[in-house]
């Protein structure tokens, strides 16, 4: 089970270091021996100087220590005190914690599309739309989209992430798709229930809000490319497509998110048997007739 720890005081005991810890190790050889040999210092550690105590009086004055002692413990108290009300207030601010998720597997099947950045997912997503009439959604285009509306509170954050190739934080896009997939189902009987999620799960977190709160996917369809082929072509994109990361610096990030963040999300599918893997190599035609023939063994009438 996870330990509780309350926010405040995760925030303060995990700083990597304190300033002070940074100066004793980080600081100048020259700068740590001065506060070694400082007078204080002396004083305090060798007993050396100072006045001599007369005769049966006490070397150390206990008073102003207990005194001190008292003063600091009491406002340690009320600080603790204060910060736990504080944590306890968040919570009631927090969204309150959804026992089921938004939509039934039974009633809506989700399936989630994953690969490299330029592996292909977008393109052999839209044969499945015209084919099969699953409703595509793509997580970058939500945020895309989310970060030219006018009134978002998020424009910014997403346009920074985005150009960076770093996972936005997961509440917003999590509650994006949602917001998306609630819109298809009231709207739109047909389609109904039949979604390709793009790009997303991206990183763990995201992987398990979603499977908790929203609906249990059915499983991972993986398009395998290298990074070689999957550079050649989010280059040759970057052309006429306006993203501002289909250039070559944007490129790497991606590639390192997806290697260091995603590719664990995928392996952690793998090791439940949910993960559907085509070889992305070949022509677009090539690798959806193999998209094709896997899916429809996996999901058979259902597809
Ligand atoms: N099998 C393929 N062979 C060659 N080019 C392809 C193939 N599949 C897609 N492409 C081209 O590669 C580029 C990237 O494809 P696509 O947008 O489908 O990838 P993606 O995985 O959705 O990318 P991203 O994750 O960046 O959104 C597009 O220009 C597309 O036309
Ligand atoms: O779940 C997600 C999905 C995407 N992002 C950000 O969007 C860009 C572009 O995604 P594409 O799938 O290539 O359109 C991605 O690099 C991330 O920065 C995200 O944060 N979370």
């Amino acid at each position: 089970m996870a330990c509780q720890i309350p926010k405040f005081f995760l925030r303060r005991v995990c700083q990597p270091s304190s300033p002070f810890q940074k100066l004793s190790s980080q600081a100048p050889r020259s700068l740590r021996a001065s506060i070694r040999n400082s007078p204080a210092r002396r004083n305090y550690a060798t007993g050396e100087s100072g006045p001599k105590p007369k005769p049966g009086q006490s070397p150390f004055k206990i008073w102003p220590f207990v005194a001190i002692t008292l003063v600091g413990s009491g406002a340690y108290m009320l600080m603790v005190k204060n910060r736990t009300d504080m944590a306890s207030t968040d919570k009631q601010i927090a969204a309150p914690k959804k026992d089921v998720p938004t939509f039934s597997p039974d009633d809506v099947t989700v399936i989630f599309v994953l690969g490299g950045p330029g592996a292909g997912k977008g393109t052999q997503c839209a044969n499945l739309v015209r084919d099969y009439k699953f409703t595509h959604l793509s997580a970058g285009d939500l945020l895309r989209a989310e970060q030219e509306r006018p009134d978002s509170e998020f424009g910014t954050l997403i346009k920074d992430y985005i150009k960076d190739g770093l996972i936005v934080p997961m509440e917003v896009t999590v509650q994006l798709l949602e917001n998306a997939m609630m819109e298809v189902v009231q709207k739109d009987k047909d389609r109904k229930g039949k979604f390709l999620i793009d790009g997303f799960p991206r990183k763990m977190d995201q992987a398990l809000k979603f499977e908790e709160t929203v609906c249990p996917a059915k499983f991972v369809l993986f398009f395998d490319c290298p990074e070689k082929e999957m550079q050649r072509r989010l280059l040759e994109r970057g052309k006429t497509s306006g993203r501002t990361d289909d250039n070559a610096e944007s490129i790497k990030k991606r590639f390192k998110v997806f290697v260091e963040t995603s590719m664990p999300v995928v392996d952690y599918f793998e090791s439940q048997d949910r993960v559907v893997k085509v070889v992305a190599t070949k022509t677009p035609d090539g690798v959806y007739k193999e998209t094709r023939g896997k899916l429809e063994d996996r999901l058979g009438k259902n597809l």
